[in-house]
């Protein structure tokens, strides 16, 4: 696992020679430029789409307690790639996730994933399609416990009654690194590991893409290493499409591409990251004027970097602060609660 790295400069750079891609110059040049000398490019259509939303919005509750979690975006996620998606707390991630996998109903505008429109289809249609073509990491692990490490990496695959690509299998987990573990149950496993299994799970069925919603929150920096670089390595060996959403600027530096939000809006994205960019980028979009960001608690830099409410919130989308979801009040609204994304994306129970 150790040939994978997330970008720094030099890294970037030994990259685009090895592969021939493009490298940061090629690609800002591209579109238009946020800043002057800026890393941030504006965000726009790929040439092989995975995922595409049109014109998403997406608002939980009515009346008073309505909070606009993402205001007509639209977003393009390349297929064969890794990309990133940053933004401040309350900024939309985790909702852009969940309406991209289908896990999350659409207020209105389009998604499609894969060449099928996934905004319009029915719930037992979306179940079908999320146990068949998407691949899911939580923060929280969520392996079944009664389970080994091996019928919880198929057991979507086998919900689904979909036979169990037995070298697809071996290569995954050569790729996590735990056959030796394979006949364990969770509670035998360290938390690495058991995330390790999840990523298995995740990519045993070569889905069109997988969804990772901070996959690493829970873990140290050794095992934080081992995922990322797993998912690295998926997209590099095996074509996997990859979607996190992340907190982390060193996570974020394994991705080929961040697609940064803010008060439901995609505001820019980066490609070829490394920590120094994404932060200084965190920075720039947030606070230009804001004292410069060194050590600490890093959602917290990211969460100051970015405040600046008043100056930029478009209309009709509340802060974050405002939202409630610190006071709980939108979570204990009966409609709000109808609306929560599914934890449960196979339909097991
Ligand atoms: N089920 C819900 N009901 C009401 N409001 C919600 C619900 N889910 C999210 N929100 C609100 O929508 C906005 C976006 O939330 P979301 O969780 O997508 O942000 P995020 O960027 O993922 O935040 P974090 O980094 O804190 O997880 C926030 O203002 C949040 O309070």
């Amino acid at each position: 696992m150790g040939k994978h790295t997330p970008n720094s400069t030099d890294a970037s750079a030994a990259r685009h020679l090895e592969t021939g891609r493009p490298g940061r110059q090629a690609k800002t040049s591209r579109s238009r430029v946020a800043r002057e000398g800026s890393a941030l490019v504006a965000h726009g259509p790929v040439g092989d789409p995975v995922v595409t939303a049109r014109n998403l919005s997406k608002v939980y509750g009515r009346g008073d307690n309505a909070v606009t979690a993402l205001d007509s975006v639209d977003v393009h996620i390349a297929r064969s790639r890794f990309t990133a998606i940053m933004g401040p707390s309350g900024s939309g991630k985790s909702t852009l996730m969940h309406c991209l996998a289908g896990l999350d109903s659409v207020t209105s505008g389009t998604i499609h994933l894969d060449g099928e429109e996934i905004s319009a289809m029915s719930q037992r249609r979306l179940t079908k399609l999320r146990r068949r073509r998407i691949g899911f990491i939580f923060q929280s692990f969520n392996l079944v416990p009664t389970l080994t490490a091996e019928e919880n990496i198929t057991l979507p695959l086998d919900i689904a009654r979909v036979r169990v690509d037995r070298e697809r299998f071996d290569r995954v987990v050569e790729t996590i690194g735990l056959r030796d573990r394979l006949t364990h149950r969770p509670a035998e496993l360290s938390g690495g590991q058991v995330q390790r299994v999840a990523c298995a799970r995740a990519l045993v069925g070569s889905p069109a893409v997988v969804f990772a919603d901070e996959p690493t929150g829970n873990l140290d920096s050794r095992s934080t290493d081992q995922v990322l670089s797993i998912l690295r390595s998926s997209v590099d060996e095996m074509g996997q499409s990859v979607v996190m959403v992340t907190h982390e600027p060193d996570a974020a530096a394994w991705a080929d591409t961040v697609i940064f939000l803010r008060d439901g809006r995609v505001v820019a994205e980066m490609n070829q990251p490394d920590r120094d960019r994404v932060l200084d980028a965190l920075h720039e979009l947030g606070s230009p004027e804001g004292p410069h960001i060194g050590v600490g608690d890093i959602q917290q830099e990211v969460d100051e970097a970015w405040a600046q409410p008043q100056r930029t919130a478009p209309t009709g989308i509340r802060q974050p602060s405002q939202a409630g979801k610190s006071t709980g009040k939108e979570w204990s609204d009966e409609d709000s609660r109808a609306d929560r994304p599914s934890t449960d994306p196979w339909g097991i129970g």
